[in-house]
């Protein structure tokens, strides 16, 4: 039997619960929010949704002790989404008194899964969570910059006039803040992008301005992401699932730095395989290395305000 919890039914919660049920991707779902009638009502809506469906899941709400034995556990949960990416340093505080609360009573239960952090500030977070869990590193990561890579895919393809799947290569460093585009990973039909660009004549910053836009655009917009934050959860999902040895952008725990980063990370069914090492170049370098300051910047800040 598969088994997913999602704690935080908000934007991100509900498009991921609705497209785990439509896909058939799960057995069981325990769906939690800190408001119970949310939860009620997502649970009677995806009922309902069921009876279209040729696949059955089996939904409980509300009732920590259901996570003991699920494989997966995605925290969605935050105290308010951030109408812009600079307002999440603001938030910082509030979920990380949110987690502080949440990580005890997923512990509780005997849960011993997997879990994927997706509240922002997502790599702080992601540190705090593993932290105040004690879970084994390889079992918690974050989503990190890999909806930024996906960004960075579709720009890219639109520009080159290329499907987004022929654009292989990541952000990396900080989700949002200290984020960059890593140019010297990324290949377009094979070729460097180098190569490509070179050819077309196109410019680096041009397209780096455009990338970082995209979701910013998207939070301005309607408030939130949802579809395509969804869509790379249920990407994880299945790589752990399936055992795919898969590489993608996560945040997962960096042993030099001590903190949680976006970096190339391996996903099989136990969680993170390996950090894969990728050839950056001395600016890349340099943009990681200030991403991870970044990180522990505002895990020191954290702790200094966590004094009595
Ligand atoms: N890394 C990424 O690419 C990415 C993309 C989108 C969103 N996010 C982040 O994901 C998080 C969720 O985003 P959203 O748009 O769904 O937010 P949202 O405000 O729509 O939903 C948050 C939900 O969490 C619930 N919640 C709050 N405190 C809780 C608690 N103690 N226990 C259980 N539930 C609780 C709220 O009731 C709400 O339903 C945010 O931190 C957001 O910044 C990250």
């Amino acid at each position: 039997m598969r088994k997913i919890g999602i704690i935080g039914l908000g934007h991100v919660g509900a498009a991921l619960a609705y497209t785990l049920v439509i896909k058939g991707i799960t057995d069981e779902l325990v769906l939690i929010d800190k408001t119970d009638r949310i939860a009620y009502a997502e649970k009677l809506d995806l009922e309902n949704a069921q009876i279209g469906l040729q696949t059955h899941t089996q939904i409980t709400i509300q009732d920590y002790c259901q996570l003991r034995d699920a494989a997966i556990v995605i925290i969605a949960s935050a105290e308010k989404t951030p109408t812009s990416r600079s307002e999440i340093a603001i938030k910082q505080q509030q979920n990380q008194q949110m987690l502080a609360k949440l990580a005890p009573q997923i512990m509780a239960s005997g849960f011993y899964g997997i879990l994927l952090n997706m509240t922002d500030p997502c790599d702080v977070m992601s540190t705090e969570l593993q932290r105040l869990t004690n879970l084994p590193q390889q079992q918690v990561f974050g989503i990190g910059t890999l909806l930024d890579s996906m960004c960075m895919q579709r720009t890219i393809a639109e520009t080159l006039f290329v499907s987004p799947q022929n654009v292989q290569g990541y952000m990396l460093g900080e989700h949002a803040d200290q984020q960059f585009t890593a140019w010297s990973t990324i290949n377009v039909n094979t070729q460097p992008i180098a190569n490509v660009l070179g050819r077309c004549k196109l410019d680096y910053q041009a397209l780096e301005t455009t990338i970082q836009q995209r979701a910013e655009q998207i939070i301005t917009g309607k408030g939130y992401i949802n579809y395509s934050v969804a869509t790379a959860i249920i990407l994880v999902i299945q790589a752990i699932f399936s055992d795919a040895h898969l590489l993608l952008p996560l945040s997962s725990w960096d042993p030099l730095h001590q903190v949680y980063i976006s970096q190339p990370t391996l996903i099989g069914r136990p969680g993170v395989l390996r950090i894969i090492d990728v050839a950056l170049t001395a600016n890349e370098q340099q943009a990681f290395e200030q991403a991870a300051s970044s990180i522990q910047h505002k895990l020191m800040a954290e702790k200094a305000t966590a004094l009595p």
